[in-house]
């Protein structure tokens, strides 16, 4: 049996696995989950930086891990791009007696969609959701669901990348989800059940778009609608009334209804409306260099005509 422990490693610890033998070194606490808590270490095999998720007490990671294990076995057998994306060890770790389950992750370095949007503009959504729906749509067509898609979970990477991380909610289409958060959850709406399947992270997806412009209306919704009669009308009614959405509503009230017949239908849908509207530090004017050289270039023709001007006048 795997008991684990509760209290933080200190930065400096060596986690060495009891089976697979690979050792890692502690750099920090990257954040807590309610499976475990998450550091960054380095592999001291290749000095390598990797996530590596631990059970805390009372909790196990096993089902946790052993999800990661078929999903991973399934992208290295399919080729899919994301073999390797995440899932890099799994193994034990004995600490005066207990013995504590962990796995260790790609480190996903960078902002999360919430924090991105804040910095480099709102704009940013059509990129970054396509992102988004691109990771979904690969999932989806092996036969997976994310299950617990929220803002929290989408990084963008300092190169501009969108990577998903939590990989602990996901199940294989047609199981019941167990790792989910309320606001995104369609039964929460009243717009389906937890069943797994496409249409439920397309949904988790719209509500995270609507909270991401408006989730002072969401939250308002949640306090003073009475949970028999909340429903998807809500939600529609929301993204009308938020100014930030108009580009996507159609896209987010066909995937709150359900109506997208695939992810990959969803995807090109996405991408015709808002997919290639800029992701980092580029705006509607194009890059800072861009917009320097336009300017450069007006104040020019200001210059030349006000020159002209002035000669033409002493001429006369
Ligand atoms: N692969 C990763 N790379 C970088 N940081 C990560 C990675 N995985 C998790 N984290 C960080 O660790 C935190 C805890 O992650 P974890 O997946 O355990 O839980 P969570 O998603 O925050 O919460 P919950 O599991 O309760 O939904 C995350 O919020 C994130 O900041």
């Amino acid at each position: 049996m795997s008991i684990s422990t509760n209290s933080e490693l200190p930065p400096g610890t060596m986690i060495s696995g009891r089976t697979r033998g690979q050792q890692y070194m502690v750099q920090r606490v990257l954040g807590n989950g309610t499976n475990g808590t998450v550091y960054l270490v380095s592999a001291i095999v290749n000095g390598n930086l990797y996530a590596l998720k631990m059970g805390t007490y009372n909790r196990t990671l096993q089902s946790e891990i052993k999800l990661l294990f078929s999903l991973h076995k399934h992208w290295k057998e399919t080729g899919k791009n994301q073999v390797n994306r995440y899932l890099y060890d799994a193994d034990d770790y004995e600490e005066d007696g207990l013995i504590i389950p962990f796995y260790v992750m790609k480190y996903v370095k960078g902002q999360t969609l919430t924090n991105f949007l804040r910095a480099k503009g709102s704009e940013n959504l059509g990129k970054a959701g396509l992102g988004v729906l691109d990771i979904l749509r690969e999932l989806h067509e092996a036969n997976w669901v994310f299950g617990d898609l929220k803002a929290e979970h989408v990084i963008i990477t300092d190169e501009g990348q969108v990577e998903l991380i939590d990989y602990g909610g996901a199940i294989q289409a047609g199981r019941s989800l167990h790792q989910f958060t309320e606001w995104y959850d369609r039964k929460f709406w009243k717009a389906g059940n937890r069943t797994g399947d496409y249409a439920y992270d397309l949904f988790a997806f719209a509500v995270m778009c609507i909270k991401l412009f408006n989730e002072a209306g969401l939250q308002q919704i949640i306090a003073t609608q009475l949970p028999q009669i909340r429903s998807v009308a809500d939600l529609v009614s929301l993204i009308d009334r938020t100014p930030g959405l108009t580009l996507y509503a159609d896209w987010l009230k066909r995937a709150l209804r359900g109506e997208f017949k695939s992810t990959g239908e969803a995807y090109h849908m996405w991408k015709a409306v808002g997919g290639s509207r800029f992701l980092g530090s580029k705006s509607p004017d194009g890059d800072p260099v861009t917009r320097r050289l336009k300017n450069a270039f007006i104040w020019s023709i200001i210059i030349l005509s006000i020159a002209l001007f002035i000669a033409l006048f002493f001429k006369k």
